[in-house]
């Protein structure tokens, strides 16, 4: 029996009448999760139940450097994202910077701040829901361009600002850049990425997002005691850096082969896929080659039924393909309103729906895990435990930067080995046991800290335990499952509305944690702890297992929407598209006979 979570093939026939379980029993844990893959050459097995699995190599990062190098310089969008979070910590208490601003003596009031900060993040989460439509309609790395060029122009009024309302200014519109990127950066990467390292590579996103918190927050920590402006306006312009390197470098980087594929550029796919896979490398592996031109079919497929399952005849994909030399041309597709206005719907359609939600929920408990509490708040968090809240305070946040980073190379190694399930659902216990000490320990000696000074230690201990268990669990696989479980027509739009969602939780966290911080912090922690161990139950229950499926199969995890006809009609095009011939080609086997 084929393993479904190692299979990238799940069965044609699905012998089980799934859809009439109830949901629980249908998403039951255990579900199989992948076996370690070790094999360090290309592989395909034809199962007895004619799934079929494939490999193009080890789970390496570092077995295909073409591809971990390109998706590690797509990554710099989410370098971006954390700078800004860790030097603003650090501006918004800088002497010059809070004096300028400031009517009289008072300096810069709570309301600034708040526009400010709401002035990025409301720019970031009109960023992330555009940047899905110029993805589709100019492609993956123009639409990067784009972003970064918005990105830059933000930057740069917020570095030479003159007045508060040029730096709000700045930051709405890096903002627009900033959630263009975190949206884009992620899609590209698991567009270019082979099965067996998907999780992994896309790890990398959070590996930037928090090298650049890390980086901005000490940064700023470094230039804060500058004399003048330049405490803050070097901080802020360094963030030009990464802008322009990305928008210079990104026409360097492989076109997106299943943006090809849904424009009909079949060519031009073939040719970056096997640019992406070492084709020319790897000849004398001669498996390598058959499997390019599977993983192309198994595109075609998915392209193909969508078009037929869901346009009208008119607009063909096989028109499309035919058109191809007029496509080549590199003029932007012709994505109608109509169509993206249709796209957008199907989110919302039954048949999409669970992994709909699935990429939103992933990034509200992304969110409400709480870490952003901490990155904000970590200096009043942290006196809120009893410690003194001078440069130390500001060094322990700082410090949790240092720990999610350091927690995404055990992610890196794990995500694709183990899975993603397992380590959603042991960092969630961890994360909501975590939180419930600190509310305990808070909850018992907040009324007088200095006779307990070591219940302060153990709490902050386990704020560091916390941010760990978060770092190899709910941050780099967020952006993972977010890219994994749409299909290719949806994909943009789907990690769109999932990367809004990061944002609007991000937003509303900062909104509530200080009003809760003063109700109650014993209570505080207490309300993520629960958001933590639902999220356990959610990532056990609901959360499919994603390693080493290739994209296009993803589809067959989600069981609610693999209806009987839409198999019958795949099954069909699997056949005119010649990939059950390729299939026998490669393991010498009869082929599948017609379901029943
Ligand atoms: O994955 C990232 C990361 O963990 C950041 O540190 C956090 O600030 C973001 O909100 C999150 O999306």
């Amino acid at each position: 029996m084929a393993h479904p979570g190692l299979s990238s093939r799940a069965p044609l026939v699905d012998e089980d009448d799934s859809d009439s379980q109830p949901l629980l029993t249908r998403y039951l844990y255990p579900r199989p999760h992948p076996h370690p893959i070790s094999n360090p050459n290309p592989t395909f097995t034809l199962q007895p139940d004619r799934s079929y699995t494939y490999t193009y190599g080890p789970p390496s990062l570092f077995a295909n450097n073409y591809v971990f190098l390109c998706a590690l310089f797509a990554s710099i969008g989410g370098l971006t994202f954390g700078y800004d979070q860790g030097v603003i910590a650090n501006v918004l208490v800088m002497k010059d910077f809070v004096g300028r601003w400031g009517k009289g003596e008072e300096g810069i009031g709570p309301w600034e701040v708040g526009v400010l900060t709401a002035a990025l993040e409301l720019g970031c989460l009109i960023g992330a829901l555009l940047s899905g439509y110029l993805a589709d309609k100019y492609s993956r790395r123009r639409a990067i361009f784009l972003a970064c060029v918005v990105f830059l122009v933000g930057s740069t009024l917020q570095t030479f600002a003159m007045s508060l309302n040029q730096l709000t200014l700045g930051r709405a519109i890096g903002g627009l850049g900033v959630g263009g990127l975190s949206t884009l950066s992620p899609l590209y990467m698991t567009e270019i990425s082979p099965p067996e390292t998907r999780g992994s590579l896309l790890s990398l996103e959070q590996f930037s997002i928090v090298l650049g918190c890390v980086v901005g927050f000490w940064v700023g920590f470094g230039t804060r005691n500058i004399p003048g402006a330049l405490s803050w306006r070097l901080p802020l312009s360094l963030q030009l850096l990464p802008g322009i390197l990305l928008a210079i470098g990104c026409f360097w980087l492989p076109p997106s082969p299943r943006w090809l594929v849904g424009q009909g550029r079949i060519r031009d796919a073939e040719k970056s896929l096997g640019r992406l896979r070492l084709v020319g490398e790897r000849r004398a592996e001669g498996l390598v080659d058959g499997l390019v031109k599977l993983e192309l079919l198994e595109m075609q497929v998915e392209a193909t039924l969508l078009h037929r399952t869901s346009h009208s005849p008119s607009e063909s994909y096989q028109q499309l393909v035919s058109n191809e030399g007029d496509v080549d041309s590199g003029k932007p597709s012709n994505h109608g309103v109509k169509a993206e206005w249709r796209a957008w719907k199907r989110l919302l359609e039954w048949k999409y729906r669970d992994r709909t939600w699935v990429g939103v929920l992933m990034m509200f408990f992304q969110q409400w895990s709480g870490i952003n509490a901490f990155l904000y708040y970590g200096p009043t968090l942290i006196s809120s435990l009893g410690l003194p809240s001078s440069d130390a305070t500001l060094i322990v946040s700082g410090g949790i930067g240092i720990v999610q980073f350091f927690a995404v190379f055990p992610a890196i190694a794990m995500i694709d080995r183990l899975g993603r399930k397992p380590l959603l659902r042991t960092g969630s216990v961890m994360m909501s046991l975590s939180h419930l000490v600190i509310a305990l320990v808070v909850y018992q000696f907040s009324n007088d800290w200095s006779s307990h000074q070591s219940a302060a230690w153990i709490a902050v201990a386990f704020v560091y335990i916390f941010t760990a268990s978060y770092g190899v669990s709910y941050g780099p696989i967020a952006w993972c499952l977010i890219t994994e479980v749409f299909p290719l027509s949806m994909r943009s739009k789907g990690v769109s509305l999932s990367t809004a969602s990061n944002w609007t939780n991000n937003f509303l966290i900062g909104l509530v944690t200080p009003a809760l911080m003063q109700t109650s912090p014993a209570g505080t922690f207490l309300t993520f702890s629960v958001a933590c161990f639902v999220g356990y139950i959610w990532s056990t229950y609901v959360v499919p297992e994603t390693a080493n499926v290739s994209l296009e199969e993803i589809d067959k995890l989600f069981r609610s929407s693999a209806g009987r006809e839409d198999q019958e009609i795949k099954f069909q095009i699997e056949e005119e598209l010649g990939l059950h011939e390729l299939v026998r080609e490669l393991e010498g086997m009869d082929a599948p006979s017609t379901p029943a």
